[in-house]
Order: C-alpha cells, then structure tokens, then sequence
C-alpha cells in the first residue's frame, strides 16, 4: 500500500476554524477539509505547510506559529494517509481561496454541519477540547 504524507492545519481564529472545500473535478469534491497538501521530496511538514498556506489561501505562517494539534491514519481505497494536523492561531494576511476554492470560518461547535473527507472524522475531538 502506497502511504501518502500530507500536511493539514487547523487556522483557528475565536471558536471558528478554517475549512476549504475540495473543487469539482478531485477527488472527494465537494467535502470541507482543512489546508494543507502532499508534502514534496525534501520539504519538512512544516515547510509544506507555509508553501501550502500561500498557494492556497494567500497567507503568510511562520513555522514556529505551527504546533501539533493531532494526526489522521486512514486508509483509502488507493493509499494509507498520513496527515499531521497543526494549529496555527498566528499568520499575516487575509485569507482566501487562490485556487477557486470556496472557504468558511466553520464554528468549532457546528463542525458536523460541514461533510469532511472520512480520514478527518476522527481530528474533530482534538478541535473541540480547544
Ligand atoms: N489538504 C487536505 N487533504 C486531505 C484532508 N483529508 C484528506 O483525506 N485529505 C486527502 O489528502 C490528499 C492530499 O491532499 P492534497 O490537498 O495535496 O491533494 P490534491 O488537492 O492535490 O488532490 P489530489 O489527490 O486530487 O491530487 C487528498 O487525497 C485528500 O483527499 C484534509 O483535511 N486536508
Ligand atoms: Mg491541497
């Protein structure tokens, strides 16, 4: 089975969390998930993370402003996802979807309002105990 590393972050401003929608045409289209993408040869999660939060939403986040929130081990039909979720409280700019992508400050409390990918489910108490 192919594992497949990617990097994910929690952008929590208030009691709400940053969600991006998967456009049409990938897979899983449609769910809400957290940023992030494949983390490259040679990157750190860390430094995948900060490439993915400027090509996807525009914003800038330091390395130190990322901590471990929890990680998801999920088997698809395909690959085994291995994805480290961060928290991140502290970026510069404004988010935004650079990739057409639609995005929501979804309140921590009404998560089950947004479908996610199902390697996300079990992320949810780690963001509710925050
Ligand atoms: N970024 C992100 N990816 C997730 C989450 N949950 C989850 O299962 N994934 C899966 O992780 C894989 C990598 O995500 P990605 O963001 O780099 O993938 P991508 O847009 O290039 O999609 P692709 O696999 O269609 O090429 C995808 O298969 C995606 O479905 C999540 O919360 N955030
Ligand atoms: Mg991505």
């Amino acid at each position: 089975m192919k594992l497949v590393l990617v990097a994910a972050v929690a952008l929590v401003k208030d009691r709400r969390v940053l969600l991006a929608q998967r456009p049409a045409g990938k897979s899983l289209a449609g769910l809400w998930e957290f940023p992030g993408g494949k983390i490259e040869p040679g990157e750190s999660p860390e430094v995948a993370l900060i490439r993915e939060l400027d090509e996807e939403l525009g914003i800038t986040a330091s390395a130190q402003s990322l901590s471990p929130l929890a990680f998801a081990s999920h088997s698809y039909p395909d690959f085994h996802l291995l994805m480290p979720l961060y928290l991140c409280r502290d970026w510069q700019g404004t988010p935004h979807g650079r990739e057409g992508q639609a995005i929501e400050w979804a309140d921590i409390n009404s998560l089950d309002d947004y479908p996610m990918p199902p390697a996300d489910l079990p992320l949810l108490p780690s963001l509710r105990a925050l």
